[in-house]
């Protein structure tokens, strides 16, 4: 059976029985629950005014105005009309969108003793079984834990341990590359799982319909579903949620059990293989082996915490890993100059050998481009929400407690006060001579979130990035796709909305440069 499709089909059902049948009833409902919350919670205190925003209404708030789809493009709108703190209210949640990057790093870096909460976890996605989560943990002893082991593991003092799964992986895609180019969107895709798989299991990857790749990647389309704003209704109602699963439209509450069980399998299952294995005497270096053996040696982290921070990777690494290196094929098919001199670089640089992570430094012009690809659009381009955990205030505005924080990452990257012309993409905007030009700001400071909560996976993530631009251009030429009289079609630069936003699938070309090329890359097997 093609799952997928079936959570799909499900999904667009549950919207519309949520339209039909439970509209009514909600309205009543909330309307009274939300006319409380808007007197007790957002009235005008200590004297200082709320900051700006779309004008909402009493009951509603502004939920008819929060978009659905490239949510980034409305919020610069607000951004641009209202000042760099919009503020937002559904129903009685408030919302604070940061439209700067100064706010965001006042607020979020600056302030994170406060701000580093994360919102309520969703009865939905409670339900799916993903509130153990470290990415949507509120700030508290359960969630430390888990993202201190998670930093140890991926920091940059250690992440250079993880080079030779990096490389074999690696090595493997540029084979595939050359072999059927074609899949090249699938076959990416399914490197990035199999190095966090390693890194974080030990499990080799071997074929390429791997169970453990196919349910982490289910489970990730599912996650960023079940995260989406406004389509579940028992988020607004979460007495909902105790609706029996044989009562009329309750397919969303069967959805929500299922991925549950299909979470704990793997969870369990893959945390299970690495105890067999070290049982065995069998298992292969990786994270959860890691810990296990620190408890062994006398520490005493909660094995729970091992179990599920280690499910995260996969879940939090993948499809934003992605974002990145699709972004890159796809610019590169546009942007044939950038991919001429970041090649020219490569040449000077490993004339006669693929790349290794130690000439990084030596390939600045690479890094241009990585931050360049990060920048044009950021992979989580509202990053990921924040709470404000106490009342606050800002340059004259009254920032309430429990207020969810949205950093709109998009609009930062897209700021011409930094960025001349940011709609041109211009890897060189970050060059000074032959060196990367340090006082124009790095847009990893933003794609990668913000204070307490800013991604523990930067260092693998920028590692491998790195590495895979640098082993693709030098190996390969990328090019547009071609129509049937042969004629050169540049791929549409459009992405895919939500909390992690992949370009659409598209098309290119991926031609070894030269046979001695093409020979490089064979003899990596
Ligand atoms: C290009 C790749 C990546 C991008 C753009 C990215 C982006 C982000 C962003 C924006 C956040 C939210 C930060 C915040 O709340 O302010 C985040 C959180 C997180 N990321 Fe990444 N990420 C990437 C790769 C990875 C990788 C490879 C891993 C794991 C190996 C990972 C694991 C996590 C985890 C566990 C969190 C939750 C942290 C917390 O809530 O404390 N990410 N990431």
């Amino acid at each position: 059976m093609n799952t997928t499709g079936y959570y799909d089909d499900l999904a667009a059902n549950l919207q519309q029985a949520f339209n039909k049948h439970y509209f009514d009833a909600l309205v009543v409902v909330i309307a009274a629950t939300a006319f409380i919350c808007y007197n007790l919670f957002t009235y005008v205190a200590k004297g200082l005014k709320l900051p700006p925003g779309p004008p909402r209404s009493l009951i509603f708030g502004n939920m008819y105005d929060i978009p659905v789809a490239e949510e980034w493009k409305t919020y610069t709108k607000w951004t641009k009309k209202f000042g760099d703190i919009v503020y937002l209210r559904v129903f009685g949640t408030k919302m604070l969108l940061l439209g700067s990057y100064q706010v965001a790093h006042e607020l979020l870096d600056k302030r994170s003793a406060i701000y580093s909460d994360r919102p309520i976890i969703p009865p939905m996605m409670d339900l799916a079984g993903f509130s153990n989560s470290v990415t949507v943990m509120g700030n508290n002893a359960d969630y430390r834990v888990r993202r201190r082991l998670f930093e140890q593991h991926f920091r940059y003092s250690f992440v250079h341990n993880h080079q030779p799964v990096q490389i074999r992986e690696t090595h493997k895609l540029l084979r595939k590359y050359l072999k059927s180019p074609d899949t090249f969107l699938d076959d990416t895709k399914h490197t990035i799982g199999a190095i966090i798989l390693d890194i974080v299991y030990g499990y080799r990857v071997t074929s390429d319909r791997d169970p453990w790749v196919e349910t982490g990647e289910r489970l990730g389309a599912t996650f960023v579903k079940l995260i989406q704003p406004g389509v579940w209704a028992v988020n607004a109602l979460p007495v909902l949620r105790y609706a029996p699963t044989w009562f009329p439209f309750t397919e969303w509450k069967v959805f929500a059990l299922t991925c549950a069980a299909h979470l704990k399998n793997q969870v369990h299952g893959q945390f299970n293989m690495v105890k067999t294995a070290m049982r065995e005497g069998t298992a292969n270096p990786s994270m959860v082996l890691r810990y296990l053996e620190e408890n062994e040696n006398g520490a005493d982290i909660p094995e729970k915490a091992i179990m599920e921070m280690a499910s995260d990777a996969y879940g939090a690494g993948v499809e934003t890993t992605l974002t990145l290196v699709h972004g890159f094929l796809l610019q590169m098919t546009k942007n044939r100059d950038v991919q001429r001199k970041a090649q020219e670089e490569l040449d000077r640089v490993c004339p006669d050998r693929l790349p290794i992570f130690d000439d990084r430094k030596k390939l600045p012009y690479i890094e241009a481009i990585g931050m360049e690809v990060g920048r044009w659009h950021p992979g989580a381009p509202q990053g990921i929400p924040h709470r404000l955990e106490k009342d606050d205030s800002f340059e004259g505005k009254f920032l309430p407690k429990g207020s969810i924080i949205v950093p709109n990452i998009w609009a930062m990257c897209h700021d011409e006060e930094i960025y001349k012309y940011p709609d041109v993409f211009d890897p060189d905007r970050f060059m000074k001579g032959d060196s990367i030009d340090t006082s124009v700001r790095d847009p990893r400071q933003m794609i990668f979130g913000f204070g307490r909560r800013q991604c523990p996976g930067r260092p693998l993530a920028e590692a491998q990035f790195f590495y895979t631009m640098a082993s693709v251009l030098k190996a390969f030429d990328i090019l547009p796709p071609l129509d049937t009289e042969g004629r050169e079609v540049v791929p549409p630069d459009v992405y895919r909305s939500g909390i992690v936003s992949l370009p659409l699938p598209f098309s290119c070309r991926i031609i070894p440069r030269s046979s001695e090329m093409a020979e490089l890359v064979r003899q990596t097997e």
